[in-house]
């Protein structure tokens, strides 16, 4: 029997935003929904659909959808794919849109309008939305609208998607979408993939040099301050010099600048436990405010001046345009382990987050390539790492200066960042060795203009970054501390006991046992007993061990740092942040490998050799410590 697929799709209006790479969508997608998507100066920033809505002054919604940036409706990388797919009416659960905003850079319109002819051929209704006008004018381009709409035979509104007034044209036209627009337009809406032909693409190539030659924008102006900069970062020396300068400095400032809000963060926790102990009885209700929520919740958002410190200045490495450049500095280095620079911004965002990182490797076109980015993504430092390691390094590296002025504790957290780089390299020289590949690919990566951080952005990334940190203290960390507390507490001591009442717990017990697995790693029970709940989220390993602490030591409120320092060997803390450089604890991140690659097969064996690496790292760490007498 014949059965047909039926798909079921939201109603209303229907508006996609395509353009090439960098041109602005995302920020234009901003704008008119007051979604908070994020934008940066670099190719390949969205990788999938995204919806928001925009409401007409009759309160009618439309549907907007931002999409990944395309060079051509013949896709290259998953990332095309899903914008290709939508146009053509392909994508799973939506249908294909009602209007097409296409977003051209004033500042590369060669590049854009070949795109818009594709798109117009496509048969479906185009508005030119012409971007970063701002730019343009101030490079000294002008484009003739009215003209430039008659040779396209397409309506243009000119846009800047830096400022909330850069929209109101195009917002007047999506007030003005009315049935005639709708109608006269979706008579030719009859697209068929096999229409398409690469020979298009050629009388493209050429109307497109017409309309330029027609508009008097033949010549092509190019960034005068971006090519002088860029001879001094794309240097192969003076280059590779100041990114790892840039490098170095932004660890220093994790330590050093985070040093006063940390500090009072740390004192308004403390007198917040011993403020809510002086009020409560000795009894469960205070064990569980004081031992459990403060000491545990605090015990993490201690760090969240370093993770927004660290966030600074990737944002700023971002929207600055800057990050490509590293990425072609670094192809050489990444080509001799079989990656290409293409895997370098992936791994970047997974600084910030494995989970952004895996997604973003969508923009990678070989399968190959985009594989082995995918499972040496979670070794970048990400910075549910950054409490794990900031509280380590406190405890046992001194504050001293060495070398000349730096941070000594600047320079455990670089090493610490280098580890993971240098494992996920020698994973991915590994992984070349096994697969046939050994062909050089040429990098083709758009290098975009410099140009300052906008302010607004870099407010709203960092506020984004505080509410993602905040959420997780209240979601997953708050439920694993509470689970932590209650196995601390509970059975309670038997009477006569001798020792701490946690060592009768549940999590007691159940630390001994793994104490089995991990003591030939310098592991105690209560780091044991921490790594489970840190399996969902690495912060957890933190307050887990912040609750189990307090209740031994009976202690209200009182920081961990100084605890573990008196109670571990250094060579148990170093053994357990090679624990952390490698093993995934993270259960979102294994569950996102899992969907990007479509089964569990990639996400089981990432986990597996990760966990191996990390046994085997702590290992030697703690071995070698230990004959060291640390
Ligand atoms: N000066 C100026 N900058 C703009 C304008 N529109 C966007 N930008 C900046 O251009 C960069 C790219 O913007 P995005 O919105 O991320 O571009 P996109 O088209 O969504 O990029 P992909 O998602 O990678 O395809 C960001 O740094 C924006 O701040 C504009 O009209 N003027
Ligand atoms: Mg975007």
């Amino acid at each position: 029997m014949n059965q047909s697929n039926i798909q079921f799709y939201p109603s209303g209006t229907l508006v996609a935003l395509v353009g090439n790479p960098n041109c602005g969508k995302t920020a234009l997608f901003n704008l008119l929904t007051g979604s908070r998507q994020k934008v940066a100066n670099y190719a390949g920033v969205t990788v999938e659909r995204k919806e928001g809505a925009y409401l007409q002054p009759d309160g009618k919604k439309l549907r907007i959808l931002d999409l990944p940036g395309t060079y051509s409706l013949y896709p290259r990388s998953p990332d095309e794919k899903v914008t290709c797919d939508v146009l053509a009416g392909k994508a799973k659960g939506e249908k294909r849109p009602d209007y097409v905003v296409c977003v051209v850079s004033a500042t590369n319109l060669r590049r854009g309008l070949r795109l818009v002819l594709s798109v117009k051929r496509m048969g479906l209704p185009v508005v030119v939305a012409l971007n970063m006008t701002d730019v343009a004018q101030r490079r000294g381009i002008k484009i003739d609208e009215a003209l430039l709409s008659t040779e396209l035979g397409l309506p243009v509104v000119s846009t800047v998607g830096v400022k909330t007034e850069g929209v109101k044209k195009l917002e007047h036209f999506l007030n003005d979408l009315t049935a005639k627009h709708m109608s006269e337009n979706m008579a030719v809406n009859t697209y068929n993939a096999s229409d398409k032909t690469e020979t298009d693409g050629i009388g493209d190539h050429a109307t497109v040099r017409t309309i330029l030659n027609n508009l008097g924008l033949n010549e092509t102006t190019p960034h005068q301050l971006t090519e002088k900069l860029d001879s001094l970062f794309l240097n192969p020396i003076w280059g590779s010099l100041i990114l790892a300068t840039i490098l170095f400095m932004v660890f220093q400032a994790v330590f050093s600048w985070a040093e006063l809000p940390m500090g009072l963060i740390e004192t308004m926790t403390a007198g917040l436990g011993e403020w809510v102990g002086s009020l409560l009885p000795d009894g469960i209700i205070r064990s569980f405010l004081v031992d459990g929520l403060i000491a545990g919740l605090g015990g993490v958002v201690v760090f969240l001046p370093q993770i927004v410190i660290l966030f600074f200045f990737i944002l700023l490495l971002e929207e600055s345009g800057y990050l490509p450049r590293a990425a072609l500095l670094l192809d050489r280095l990444m080509g001799s382990v079989g990656l290409s620079g293409r895997s370098f911004i992936p791994l970047l965002s997974s600084f910030a987050c494995a989970i952004p990182g895996i997604m973003a490797a969508r923009t990678i076109p070989n399968p190959r390539d985009r594989l082995v980015t995918i499972l040496i993504a979670p070794l970048m430092t990400c910075s549910a790492r950054l409490p794990v390691y900031a509280l380590l390094i406190g405890a046992f590296i001194p504050e001293k200066q060495v070398w000349g002025g730096f941070e000594q504790q600047g320079i455990a957290l670089f090493v610490l960042y280098f580890a993971g780089i240098l494992g996920a390299f020698a994973v991915a020289w590994v992984l070349k060795r096994f697969g046939n590949h050994q062909h050089m690919r040429t990098l083709m990566m758009e290098l975009p203009d410099y140009h300052w951080p906008n302010v607004r952005n870099l407010l709203i990334g960092l506020w984004q970054r505080v509410d993602i940190f905040m959420r997780r203290v209240g979601g997953i960390i708050l439920t694993l501390t509470i689970v932590m507390w209650f196995l601390a507490s509970f059975p309670s001591a038997p009477d006569g006991a001798v020792g701490a009442p946690i060592e009768y717990s549940f999590a007691g017990t159940l630390g001994r046992w793994l104490n089995v697995l991990f003591a030939p790693i310098g592991f105690n029970w209560q780091i044991s007993i921490a790594l489970i709940p840190g399996l969902a989220a690495r912060e957890v390993l933190v307050s887990a061990l912040a609750t189990v602490y307090a209740l031994s030591s009976g202690d209200d409120g009182g920081a961990l740092m100084p605890i573990i320092a008196s109670q571990w060997s250094t060579a148990t803390a170093l053994s357990l942040l090679a624990w952390f450089v490698f093993a995934p604890q993270c259960l979102s991140t294994i569950a996102t490998i899992k969907r990007e690659t479509g089964g569990w097969k990639m996400a089981l064996i990432t986990a597996g050799y990760l966990f191996a690496l990390a046994y085997l790292a702590s290992f030697v760490t703690y071995r070698v410590a230990l004959s060291l007498g640390l």
